[in-house]
């Protein structure tokens, strides 16, 4: 496997320090607000990344922790007057709740800077007693000259890096690079008590301590956004490596910006769109898919079209699925080769490209594109194949479980429940439809029952000359409409009109719903895609 390593500016054969144990490290937000498009990102893609490695036959160590100790965080918290710590915990729960609709895993370790001050405070000791740090009038400032090695994750030059930090010269340092692993607390900032007085801790100090902690002295792969190349990794890696005298990661990783007319979303900018307002729009599988149809390394502009269109683009695999799911029904198992044929074994070379994709750099796009093969190889065979031919059926099961199981790499096939809040609204649309070809053919008794099943559901009919419109005072449930919907339909099927009744299939199908016939009865429920 090759991946791209941000220190080496090249692709490198993946080798972890101690196989098949991966130790993978991802910095968390910086917990004062929901998180963003932009921060989703990394979630999405280093999910993924973990999901691969396991796949691959790694045994993944993920932690991410929690930035709950920052300037960022206090200030809000003065503005708005809560305590910090509760704000950025506040945060953390909301974290959750977004990163869980996204179908992204919890790491392993989600450890909190407010819950690691000890540790933290110790290594910050251990950097002064080394002669890489030093104290001045309650802050301590980490020695970059000390450290020969700084500036090689950036590969930025010390003069470089210098004339960046010169914007706020800070007569007490001894070099405008070095930076704060301590801060004096200022009247009305948490603090905790130090060997160098009240303060907290900077930054970047954080991850090193907890990095380590958790996953050991050299990790395998350090991720994030490209933002935190400089100066946050790249002082990560002087602090880590200055304390323990080890290489801290073996591969640096990092994702490129979602970006909004080509300016990074964030939420200094304020230019960023919450994921929660984008979930409310769109499915979280279709989110994932849109985040990772795109390699991971280039930037990528958000448009709401492109959302939409990865909507329709993931629709066709997942209208295949459905598909192949519906072939399948009912079929038995065949004995193991028996299914081998060249249907098969076009499939298995798709899922081979899919792996090779996969194993270049995590190249999610090419991968997407092999899915689309296999999707394009199902759907054919399928309408060539007979539904009721054994061997058939035992190729599509075959087929659809490479299929799946790729899929599921990328979490693009998530188990939802279709619960849009306005589901009702559609499922009354399509009863309105059925009604108006009643109607046109004079059939005005079933028109007239489809106007009561509504009515009983406290949906009203408006007939204008041009079309009908529906209106409710309040959503009924999803069940109760769904009712109706199968009444009307065994009406129709009542009345011989099978064309109508598969009509009300197919536009339930496309809301996610599958009918079956059964000897008591049609049934109903969501497909489990
Ligand atoms: N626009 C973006 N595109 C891709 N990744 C991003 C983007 N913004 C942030 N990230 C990543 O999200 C993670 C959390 O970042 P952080 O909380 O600092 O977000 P932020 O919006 O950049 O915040 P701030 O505006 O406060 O700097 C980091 O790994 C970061 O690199
Ligand atoms: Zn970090």
């Amino acid at each position: 496997m090759q991946v791209y390593n941000t220190q080496s500016r090249k692709k490198e054969e993946l080798i972890p320090l101690d196989p098949p144990n991966i130790r993978m490290y991802v910095c968390g937000p910086t917990t004062y607000n929901f998180i963003h498009l932009g921060n989703a990102r990394p979630l999405v893609f280093f999910d993924t990344v973990r999901r691969y490695l396991e796949y691959r036959g790694y045994k993944v160590k993920y932690v991410q922790n929690f930035t709950d100790v920052d300037d960022k965080i206090i200030n809000r918290a003065l503005k708005e007057g809560e305590e910090p710590l509760k704000l950025a915990s506040r945060y953390i729960e909301e974290y959750f709740k977004d990163a869980d609709a996204l179908g992204v895993r919890r790491a392993d370790v989600h450890p909190r800077v407010s819950e690691h001050i000890d540790d933290i405070i110790k290594a910050i000791t251990g950097l002064i007693a080394k002669g890489y740090a030093y104290v001045v009038d309650g802050d301590v400032y980490y020695r970059v000259e000390a450290f020969p090695g700084y500036g090689k994750l950036s590969g930025r030059t010390q003069e470089e890096m210098m004339a960046g930090a010169r914007v706020e010269i800070d007569e007490r340092k001894e070099n405008p690079a070095d930076f704060a692993l301590w801060k004096k607390a200022k009247p009305g900032e948490p603090y905790w008590e130090s060997p160098w007085g009240k303060g907290r801790p900077g930054w970047h100090i954080e991850c090193s301590v907890m990095a380590v902690k958790y996953l050991g002295e050299t990790l395998d792969i350090h991720g994030g956004g490209n933002d935190l190349i400089f100066p946050h990794h790249e002082n990560e890696l002087a602090q880590a490596e200055a304390l323990t005298g080890k290489p801290f990661v073996r591969y640096w990783m990092h994702n490129g910006f979602i970006t909004v007319n080509n300016e990074k979303m964030s939420k200094s900018l304020g230019n960023f769109f919450l994921l929660r307002d984008i979930l409310a729009k769109f499915p979280p599988d279709v989110v994932r898919f849109y985040l990772l149809s795109v390699h991971y390394r280039s930037p990528l502009d958000f448009d709401d079209g492109k959302l939409t269109e990865a909507g329709k683009a993931l629709g066709r695999l997942k209208n295949t699925r459905l598909l192949a799911c519906e072939f399948i029904e009912g079929g038995r198992e065949l004995e193991k080769g028996l299914a081998q044929d060249a249907f098969i074994e076009e499939v298995k070379r798709e899922k081979a490209e899919f792996i090779a994709a996969m194993d270049d750099d995590f190249n999610t796009a090419q991968a997407l594109g092999h899915l689309f093969n296999i999707s394009r190889l199902l759907n054919s065979y399928m309408a060539e194949a007979d539904k009721h031919d054994e061997l058939a059926r035992a190729r599509v099961r075959e087929a659809l479980h490479i299929f799946e199981e790729l899929g599921n790499i990328l979490g693009i096939f998530m188990e939802y429940k279709e619960e849009k809040e306005d589901l009702w609204l559609d499922l009354a649309g399509i009863m309105l439809d059925v009604r108006q070809m009643l109607r046109e053919e004079k059939n005005f008794v079933l028109a007239d029952q489809i106007r009561n099943c509504l009515y009983e559901l406290g949906i009203v009919i408006e007939d204008t000359p041009e079309k009908s419109r529906i209106k409710a005072e309040n959503a009924p449930p999803v069940e109760k409409v769904m009712e109706k919907v199968i009444f009307i339909r065994s009406e129709l099927r009542k009345n011989k009109d099978y064309a109508r009744a598969d009509y009300i299939r197919d536009r339930l199908k496309e809301k996610n719903i599958l009918i079956e016939d059964t000897r008591e009865g049609a049934r109903w429920r969501f497909a489990q895609i």
